[in-house]
């Protein structure tokens, strides 16, 4: 086919998400709002590691993405560089409830930092804001902290649903969009490559649509 930038069309995109926070932040139930819209009062601990694949639609375009849950607590943690290996995007969660949530964001960061080996999409997500009258971080300071960290960031609430697809959504559309990026720079770059050695002819050039070895494929997991 032509070289015309449209060969990643008939890709499927799997984009591997790992949510970290502290014990009893909301990440299980964030995750069974977002994935099968349930909400669990009496909800206990993950032990291990549990994952949900979600399909969504960004810009017209199918994509799954595979979402990791484990536990804050430490006794229970998985081990922890297998889980965020290979994750091109983060929820990291605290309870806006609770300000000792928050001030471990840092140590959460630091450890997403040290085990995922490219730079992973963050959003900090400030949860429970339907504890309205319980409110120990303000909106302003969990702002302040993602744009000192150069986060996304949003307040959620599991139980009553508000903005928790947005938080999901906005990780996954700015994954898709550096990808989209990536790949439109290398087919242009390719396309310069091209030229300056056609010497001016008319190259046409055959491109493997399922071949592995390329961009798009660095930000994808296997299924
Ligand atoms: N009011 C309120 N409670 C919530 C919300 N999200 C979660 N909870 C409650 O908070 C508790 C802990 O929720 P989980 O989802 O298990 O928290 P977790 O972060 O997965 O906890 P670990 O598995 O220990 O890491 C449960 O009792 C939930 O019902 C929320 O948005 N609002």
């Amino acid at each position: 086919m032509d070289y015309n930038g449209d060969e990643e069309q008939s890709q499927d995109y799997l984009f591997k998400i790992v949510m970290i926070g502290d014990s009893s932040v909301g990440k299980s139930n964030l995750l069974a709002r977002f994935a099968r819209n349930e909400f669990y009062p009496n909800s206990k601990a993950t032990i291990g590691v549990e994952f949900q694949t979600q399909k969504m639609n960004i810009d017209g375009k199918e994509i799954k993405a595979q979402i990791w849950d484990t536990a804050g607590q430490e006794r229970f943690k998985a081990v922890t560089s297998a889980y965020y290996r290979g994750a091109v995007g983060a929820l990291v969660v605290y309870d806006i409830s609770r300000h000792q949530t928050f001030d471990t964001i840092g140590r959460w960061l630091n450890e997403l930092k040290t085990y995922s080996n490219m730079n992973v999409v963050t959003i900090l997500v400030g949860n429970k804001t339907d504890l309205k009258d319980a409110r120990e971080v303000s909106t302003a300071e969990g702002k302040a902290l993602a744009e000192a960290q150069g986060l996304f960031f949003i307040e959620t609430s599991a139980l009553d649903s508000s903005n928790v697809a947005a938080a999901f959504q906005t990780v996954v559309r700015e994954i898709y969009h550096i990808l989209s990026r990536k790949v439109f720079q290398s087919q242009e770059q390719k396309k310069q490559d091209f030229s300056s050695l056609s010497n001016g002819r008319k190259v046409i050039l055959e491109e493997n649509s399922n071949g592995g070895n390329n961009d798009a494929s660095r930000y994808c997991c296997s299924s």
